[in-house]
């Protein structure tokens, strides 16, 4: 499990240290981690540091400070080295290493900007030290104009790698609100604890794989505000059949969705539950598509009944629903049955205030601001886009179910509780489809749920997993070409195999 602090939070937890003198050393272990993150991605892309060229993006505080330290160390192992300051000021102590160590220095000014931008295309690595923690607000001047016009986070895998000092610049460490124009990382290399504006929003996008350095805080933490589960705690999650079993004691899941208009999300949904190993899935809705289900799905079993009358142990509705009344009926019987239900798409709809952490909604941003604006919120899509965490927050409290909203970044919060983060995804799964592969993934993993555990966040871990799942299966597809949704299950059953047996 991966667990995530607001700045904020970790400036708190750095304090006492800070106030016992121990702010040089902090600054040494976390320099320290940077230049070995650095040293590795060099080593890996040119065989050797001797004779890389490096930039460091330096503001006035402690995170170009940090930088600027990591950057003295590459020089010591001959790279060669340009500070490019992007304030009048830059930390004394670390600046002073960096020349003495060789290094050469760029005051940022409207009149060097394309000769820093000229240095950066042309180093193997750039050190992104511009603001850290301490940012207030978007980034300013000559340092906005940098990072609009450079190719930061030029395409991945080409010169050069983009490393983020604790947080890609422009970031907010605690929403992943960007307030104007960021720098894009290949790699964030962070200190003490993983901000939460890695974790969701543009931060999220321009964060790049990330890495963690332990810079001895974490004993001075409190809980964490966001979580990313590893595949080991979804292993721990899912339920396999042990002998003795029967069809309807492993979990059946009652599927409400797909219409005239829209038939392929029920198959969809349907082939991404058995993907998953649901015992049974039982389908209701219009004849025409329950025909395309069994010509699918033969095991799949079909009616055109209501939900009071069909014994499952947990729903998905929605997908592909359209306007058809009997789906929507059905969703708003899924919603009130107590038992766990998946309410995807048209079906959010149907939402009304005073649900329960079983109900889980599993809105894209479009929907979550049509959902938002009927709670009485008056926000528009970018807004949602722009600061989802609190968005998704905010919903599971209006609503008390469980919110797991779409994107780069999937979050899923639980009404008052524990919020994860899952960026597993490709973007090759932006494609028509994939939110009812996804829903279908969900309802089996809750129709098959036998951890017996109900406290809260139990659900949105459960939602998190069916995320990480559908973001791994997508990646899998994606090795081989563009992804075809309707064969994401395939992903889906080896993606399930390695947690399983793996
Ligand atoms: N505090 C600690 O114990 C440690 C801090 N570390 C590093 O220190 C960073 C935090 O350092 P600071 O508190 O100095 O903060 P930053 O380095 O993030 O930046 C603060 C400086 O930037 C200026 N500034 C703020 N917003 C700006 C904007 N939008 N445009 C231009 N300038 C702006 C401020 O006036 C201030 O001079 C962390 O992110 C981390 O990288 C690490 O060295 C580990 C230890
Ligand atoms: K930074």
């Amino acid at each position: 499990m991966i667990s995530a602090y607001p700045g904020s939070a970790v400036r708190a937890a750095e304090r006492p240290l800070l106030e016992a003198g121990a702010g040089p050393e902090l600054m040494q272990k976390a320099a320290y981690g940077l230049y070995r993150s650095a040293a590795a991605l060099l080593a890996q892309r040119r065989g050797r540091i001797y004779g890389a060229a490096v930039v460091v993006l330096a503001g006035a505080g402690n995170n170009g400070g940090d930088a600027l330290y990591a950057a003295s160390r590459l020089l010591a192992r001959g790279a060669g080295a340009t500070a490019v300051l992007t304030s009048e000021q830059a930390h004394p102590e670390a600046l002073a290493a960096f020349r003495s160590n060789g290094g050469r220095v760029l005051q940022l000014r409207d009149e060097t900007v394309s000769a820093a931008l000229a240095l950066c295309r042309e180093s193997d690595v750039v050190l992104d030290g511009v603001l850290g923690t301490g940012g207030k607000g978007g980034l300013r001047s000559q340092a906005a104009q940098l990072a609009v016009l450079a190719p930061a986070r030029l395409r991945r895998g080409e010169s050069p790698a983009v490393i983020a000092c604790d947080l890609p610049s422009g970031i907010d460490a605690d929403t992943g609100q960007a307030a104007g124009p960021h720098l894009r990382a290949d790699l964030t290399v962070t200190f003490g604890a993983v901000k939460t504006g890695l974790m969701a929003g543009p931060g999220a996008e321009a964060a790049g794989e990330i890495e963690l350095v332990d810079i001895g805080i974490a004993g001075y933490l409190d809980a964490p505000a966001v979580q990313r589960l590893e595949n080991r705690d979804i292993a721990a999650l899912l339920t396999e059949p042990v002998p003795g079993d029967h069809k309807y004691s492993r979990g059946v899941l009652g599927i409400a969705a797909g219409s005239e208009t829209y038939p392929g999300a029920a198959v969809l949904a349907t082939g991404a539950a058995l993907a998953t190993g649901t015992g049974m899935v039982r389908y209701l809705g219009p004849e025409p598509v329950s025909g395309l289900i069994h010509a699918a799905h033969p095991e799949a079993v079909c009616a055109d009944s209501t939900v009071p009358l069909t014994h499952v142990q947990a729903w998905v509705a929605g997908p592909g629903a359209g306007v058809d009344e009997d789906q929507r009926r059905r969703a708003v019987e899924a919603m009130a049955s107590g038992l766990p239900a998946v309410i995807d798409a048209d079906a959010i709809q149907a939402v009304e205030p005073g649900l329960g952490p079983q109900v889980i909604l599993t809105p894209h941003a479009g929907e979550m601001t049509g959902l938002l604006n009927s709670l009485g919120e008056r926000i528009d899509r970018p807004g949602v886009e722009a600061d989802p965490l609190t968005w998704v927050r905010r919903a599971a409290d209006l609503t008390g179910a469980t919110v797991l909203l779409k994107g780069w970044a999937t979050l899923v919060a639980a009404p008052g509780g524990p919020v994860y983060s899952q960026a597993e995804a490709t973007p090759w799964l932006a494609a028509a489809g994939s939110g009812d592969t996804l829903s279908g993934i969900l309802g089996a993993l809750l129709s098959t749920d036998r951890t017996g555990t109900r406290g809260p966040g139990h659900y949105a871990r459960l939602a998190a997993a069916a995320a990480s799942i559908h973001g791994q299966a997508g990646r899998l597809a994606a090795e081989s070409g563009p992804v075809e949704v309707s064969k994401l299950p395939e992903g889906v059953r080896s993606v399930m195999a390695d947690l399983l047996h793996g």
